[in-house]
């Protein structure tokens, strides 16, 4: 997927992982591994694809977005629900919308771990850029769709809606189901440092919890992680745990390849030791990792970023230092 963004190469990050031995480490920590190779198929969302049709809203390509996100939420309500780990590929951070809504159907007491530069808590009403890989922590979030105004009439966004009809694979919402939401109580940020005027308000106003990368200084990573787990398992220390790690959380020193580099990010250490930390809980049970766009960096930087990505992926799902 490269729709929720402006640059091609964002689709490319999946198949250099999986190239680069991803199944093989994942089986070596365990895993057994039940590839999806494409959730839509390979001409969709490639970079040599013709241009998608224009928007009606302040959601740019938003039908492709959209038909992506359900995609991908059939395929991890369909895994979640038979209680496998869907781990999913990235693709800009749009595709989070399907994951989270896939993983939160079957899962609704899920709760999240943001690790990004960015809130991505914007929706078509409140975003600057329309670009949609800022949208999926806002158009799931109760409390952030405006007065007067619904999630399904963003073209795309339909299945997200009371009034689905339902099809195979997504079906109608009935006997009092809503559709997936996510409440602000149950996410964490970790590694914000780029965030909008509007996103900045809605996080005080429903009081999410975040750290930034002020936080991380002045606490340490330790704490903060201990401090963003014990937020979420409080109250029920055995709740399933979704992380969506964006590639752009680490500094882009240590990952140059992906579209929206912020300065001052996480260390190489430090975005590992998120990743471990929340692997060491028990209690991660999907994952996404999005945001790596090999094509704008030079051959080294894209080299060193899709590594990082790997050695991330195998932090996550197991993989301890001795
Ligand atoms: N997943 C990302 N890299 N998101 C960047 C979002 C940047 C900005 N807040 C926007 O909404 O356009
Ligand atoms: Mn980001
Ligand atoms: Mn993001």
């Amino acid at each position: 997927m490269t729709f929720g963004q402006p640059f091609t190469g964002t689709d490319m990050g999946p198949e250099l992982l999986m190239q680069k031995g991803l199944p093989s480490m994942l089986s070596n920590l365990g895993w057994r591994v039940d590839r999806v190779p494409e959730v839509l198929g390979k001409s969709f969302g490639s970079s040599s694809s013709s241009s998608p049709p224009p928007s009606t809203s302040n959601a740019k390509n938003s039908s492709l977005v959209g038909l992506g996100a359900l995609s991908l939420a059939k395929l991890c309500l369909k895994k979640s629900s038979s209680g496998n780990f869907p781990l999913t590929l990235g693709g800009d951070h749009s595709i989070s919308l399907g994951s989270l809504a896939g993983v939160l159907r079957s899962r609704p007491a899920t709760g999240v771990i943001w690790v990004d530069a960015h809130a991505d808590l914007n929706t078509p009403w409140i975003s600057e850029s329309g670009n949609m890989h800022g949208m999926p922590v806002g158009l799931l979030m109760e409390g952030m769709i405006p007065e007067g105004k619904k999630v399904e009439e963003v073209e795309g966004l339909e299945w997200l809606g009371e009034g689905w009809e339902g099809e195979e694979g997504w079906p109608a919402y009935k006997d009092g189901e809503k559709p997936p939401v996510l409440k602000p109580s149950s996410i964490v940020y970790v590694g914000l440092r780029d965030v909008d005027k509007e996103e900045r308000e809605a996080i005080k106003s429903l009081n999410i919890k975040y750290y930034s990368m002020y936080d991380i200084d002045r606490l340490g990573i330790g704490a903060v992680m201990e401090k963003a787990l014990e937020h979420l398992l409080k109250d029920d220390p055995s709740r399933p745990l979704h992380l969506s790690y964006d590639i752009d959380a680490v500094d882009p020193g240590q990952a140059p390849a992906t579209g929206t580099t912020v300065r001052g990010g996480l260390t190489y250490r430090e975005a590992h030791f998120v990743a471990e930390r929340i692997a060491n809980s028990g209690n991660l049970a999907s994952a996404d990792l999005v945001e790596l766009n090999p094509t704008l960096s030079d051959d080294v930087g894209a080299e060193e970023t899709v590594d990082l990505g790997l050695q991330i992926l195998t932090s996550m799902m197991g993989k301890s230092i001795i």
